[in-house]
């Protein structure tokens, strides 16, 4: 499913308009009326419902569900929170259609008069605003959200809550606090991201009738199950184990030796045909106990750390990973840099190894095969040295600014994670949950990601199906025998082996 700015919403409705010949009342009509169906569930018929309604086409989607509901049956008022004279257009034409059905329209004038239905109402649609929202909103739609935000009642918002920016990047706004938007034929990129999405509530996307062949082409995708069941590359029967990859990963340390083994183990149940773990020689042994199928390349250490001196024979290996902990000695980057320049097949650097990278950036830029860098956003910040903040509020364009840059694959860690092709092509996966959010989930991440890209050539493909995968795992195991608290690293390894056997079952979609 496609992720647009507001702009990108504006050229749709274009073509459709400029290509079939499809008008805006129709597009307003089809959009009202997928509306009224998409809350009706919500709703109740001794609900009393208030519609607030607003100057622009937003205002327009709310004539067209007012006069649905009433037309079905339910008690509803419809409130024009805006002077006649500002609606035009598509708007104007159904409010007429509104009026000429026999319904009754009430008209904002002095906030007295307003709140009592107000605070008598269950159900609240906030029609006022959508994606033409412009800077801090402004009287009376602001006094009118902020009223509607205290009143307890069931509050539903139309395409996006009023005041909330469709896009990133901004973060001085009052908006509608949602408990569910109907969102208008493709979700807005502030679905997505942590400081606009809790305003969002849930949220379901209807579809208005748009012509999907002749739509310009988004670089922006939400990936589900279904497409990982699409382009999930299939084992075939007489396939062997030189067939999936022969990767290299190195990492672990003394003091953290759960970490490349956790990755090692995930990379293999995701399918990885041999393994090779590169770690400091002493931790072997405990490694070797939870990783038996692997085997191992010894390396030289300090302090419990690889220093690097001694180094993998990467010419072996289709690619490699590196960064699991590693840990942060200074001369464990001398074995990321070796990585950098001598690995002939994609590579992927996660948490130490990013660390590291940060010296070595013109390094990156110069290698031309496939690589991948797995951050969260505190990893991300320092390798920018944009502040966190800043990369939350605007993590599609930051992802995209440095993958092109560097010509790197990005994956962006987070509740919704965010992969970025080195062209600019990004996917957010919106699967897993807060049992995630402890330590060990992303070195499983990137042993299942560094799995999926060594039994793909199509690298973004890999990414987005394995984040897909680690999440989904995370939810199927918080639904069955675990919760979000006790949910650990490990029990997602194990856990793999369900979601890929539900996974390469034959879709039904
Ligand atoms: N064919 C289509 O396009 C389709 C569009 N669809 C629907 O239309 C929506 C987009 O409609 P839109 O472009 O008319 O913008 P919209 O969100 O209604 O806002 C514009 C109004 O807001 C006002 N305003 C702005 N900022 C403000 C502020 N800070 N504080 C106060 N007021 C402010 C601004 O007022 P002005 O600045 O002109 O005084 C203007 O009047 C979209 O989200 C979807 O729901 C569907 O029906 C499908 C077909
Ligand atoms: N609240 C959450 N909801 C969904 N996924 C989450 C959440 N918190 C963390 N994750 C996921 O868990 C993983 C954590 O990775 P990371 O921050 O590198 O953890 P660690 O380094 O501790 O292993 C990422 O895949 C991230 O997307
Ligand atoms: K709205």
């Amino acid at each position: 499913m496609d992720i647009v700015t507001a702009q990108e919403m504006y050229e749709r409705d274009q073509v459709a308009i400029e290509s079939t010949g499809i008008d805006g009342k129709m597009l307003m009509e089809s959009a009202g009326r997928s509306a009224a169906d998409d809350l009706e569930p919500r709703i109740k018929r001794e609900d009393q419902i208030i519609v607030l309604i607003g100057a622009g086409n937003n205002g327009g989607d709310g004539f067209v569900i007012a006069r649905t509901l009433l037309n079905r049956g339910y008690k509803v008022e419809a409130w024009q929170v805006v002077p006649d004279e500002k609606i035009s257009g598509d708007a104007e034409a159904h409010r007429n259609i509104f009026e000429n059905s026999g319904f009754e329209l009430k008209k904002f004038s002095r906030m007295e008069e307003f709140l009592p239905s107000l605070y008598q109402a269950a159900v609240i649609i906030d029609a006022m605003l959508g994606i033409g929202v412009e800077g801090r909103l402004r009287s009376p739609l602001a006094e009118i959200v902020e009223k509607a935000n205290e009143h307890e009642a069931l509050r539903l918002a139309i395409d996006l809550p009023t005041g909330l920016p469709a896009g990133e990047g901004v973060h001085d706004f009052d908006a509608f606090n949602a408990d569910y938007t109907t969102i208008i034929e493709a979700p807005k990129v502030s679905v997505f991201l942590q400081h606009t999405t809790p305003y969002y509530g849930e949220w379901s996307v209807v579809e208005i009738g748009l012509p999907v062949k002749k739509l310009p082409e988004v670089k922006r995708y939400l990936w589900s199950v279904k497409d990982v069941k699409q382009t999930m590359p299939k084992r075939v029967s007489h396939s062997h184990k030189g067939k999936h990859g022969k990767g290299v990963m190195a990492g672990g340390s003394y003091y953290m030796p759960g970490s490349i083994a956790m990755a090692a183990r995930a990379a293999l149940r995701s399918g990885t045909g041999l393994l090779t773990i590169a770690t400091a020689e002493s931790i072997i042994p405990s490694v070797t106990s939870y990783v038996q199928e692997a085997t191992f390349s010894g390396l030289a250490e300090k302090e419990g750390m690889i220093t690097g001196q001694a180094t993998p024979e990467l010419s072996k290996y289709d690619g490699a990973a590196i960064g699991m902990g590693l840990g942060r000695h200074e001369e464990a980057g001398g074995l990321v840099l070796h990585m950098l320049q001598e690995c002939k097949g994609p590579l992927l650097i996660d948490a130490d190894g990013l660390y590291a990278l940060k010296s070595m950036l013109n390094a990156l830029k110069n290698r031309s095969l496939p690589t991948v860098l797995t951050p969260h956003p505190g990893e991300f910040a320092y390798l920018t040295g944009v502040p966190i903040q800043e990369i939350l509020q605007s993590p599609f364009r930051l992802s995209r600014e440095f993958a092109s840059a560097y010509g790197v694959h990005l994956v962006l860690k987070g509740p919704y994670t965010i992969i970025t092709a080195p062209d600019g092509e990004q996917r957010v996966d919106m699967t897993g949950n807060a049992g995630l959010a402890k330590g060990g989930s992303g070195d499983v991440l990137s042993g299942v990601l560094f799995g999926m890209m060594l039994q793909s050539e199509n690298i973004l493909n890999a990414l987005s199906n394995g984040c897909v995968i680690h999440g989904s795992t995370a939810d199927f195991l918080i639904q069955e025998e675990h919760s979000k608290t006790d949910l650990l690293a490990s029990d997602l390894v194990e856990g793999l082996s369900r979601t890929f056997r539900t996974f390469s079952a034959p879709s039904k979609a």
